[in-house]
């Protein structure tokens, strides 16, 4: 479990984050995220065990994470610029790792190395920069770490990329309950892998959920009558939002579907459907003004 307790961090007069409560589950895909400047990079060297906090803890399966070295052989970090030893090509970088991490997987690192096509003899720092994440990935996939830490690591890698190594942490998460933490600005990169969100806006952990339970609880329905919606429906439902296309109303309303549409029913509407709303738009409505000011970061 990572965990972190009312966790402010400044840099001289900047606090780049503050009083931030954050709980990761063994197992999970926890998507953070945020708009540049928001404070991700800091919360995650933070949980790196890179930075120190002023106030706060941050802990791993209860002990404190600042540079506290057992722990950091259970977990493995990719900065949003990967990391390598100048002149090291992949074989070596793969050897470091298996000196440092006692879980390294040599069969796996293999079978890796030729799922990618990569040419371990070959310095690192004359691949390019999808090429070098694509390595980073491998190494850390061949670590096998109980914890995986990613910061913005979609960008620069190619859809076909992306696909595999999203199958990849999946495949880890599911066989053996690796937890990882993914930053992220735009929510549309990773929601397809995240089963819980955390959005972070201006140094604040506005919100964080678990996806199923934010699917389950708000939907969209669109709904037409003779007279117009009857006004206690209204008051019944309170929506989070209406809007009127023509003769017909579409309503975000919060709270369970079965309840919802036995009002609606209830009322003899000309049309009743219920629509899918996407996870952009349950975010918008769930968050209010908040919502609307950091769309950008959502879409
Ligand atoms: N080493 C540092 N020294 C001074 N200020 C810093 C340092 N690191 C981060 N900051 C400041 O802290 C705030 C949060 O930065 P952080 O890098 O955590 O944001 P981020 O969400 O990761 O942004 P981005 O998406 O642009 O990488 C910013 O205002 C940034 O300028």
């Amino acid at each position: 479990m990572i965990e972190m307790k009312n966790v402010t961090k400044s840099f001289d007069r900047l606090t780049a984050i503050e009083n931030v409560n954050l709980h990761i589950h063994k197992g999970s895909i926890y998507g953070l995220i945020g708009s540049n400047g928001a404070g991700k990079t800091t919360i995650i060297k933070l949980l790196a065990g890179i930075y120190l906090q002023e106030k706060g803890e941050v802990m791993i399966d209860g002990q404190p994470v600042f540079e506290n070295v057992r722990l950091k052989q259970k977990l493995f970090y990719i900065p949003d610029q990967p990391y390598f030893f100048s002149q090291y090509t992949t074989k070596q970088m793969a050897r470091f790792y298996r000196n440092c991490y006692p879980t390294w997987d040599e069969e796996r690192f293999q079978n890796l190395i030729n799922a990618f096509e990569v040419d371990i003899n070959k310095k690192i720092q004359t691949f390019s920069k999808g090429w070098q994440r694509q390595i980073a990935f491998i190494l850390a996939f061949s670590v096998k770490p109980e914890i995986l830490i990613l910061d913005e690591p979609m960008d620069g890698l190619d859809p076909v990329v992306r696909r595999k190594v999203k199958n990849l942490m999946i495949h880890d998460v599911a066989e053996r309950e690796m937890t990882i933490l993914i930053s992220s600005h735009n929510l549309r990169e990773i929601e397809d892998i995240c089963d819980h969100i955390g959005v972070i806006h201006k140094g604040t952990l506005i919100m964080q959920k678990e996806l199923d339970e934010l699917k389950s609880n708000v939907h969209k329905v669109q709904i037409a009558y003779k007279d117009g919606v009857p006004e206690q429906l209204l008051n019944k439902l309170n929506p989070l939002h209406s809007e009127k296309r023509g003769s017909v109303h579409l309503l975000i309303i919060r709270g369970e579907e079965e309840i919802i549409a036995k009002h609606i029913r209830q009322t003899n509407p000309v049309i009743f459907d219920l629509l899918p709303l996407t996870l952009e738009e349950i975010f918008i409505y769930e968050m209010g003004d908040i919502g609307y000011a950091i769309k950008n970061v959502i879409v």
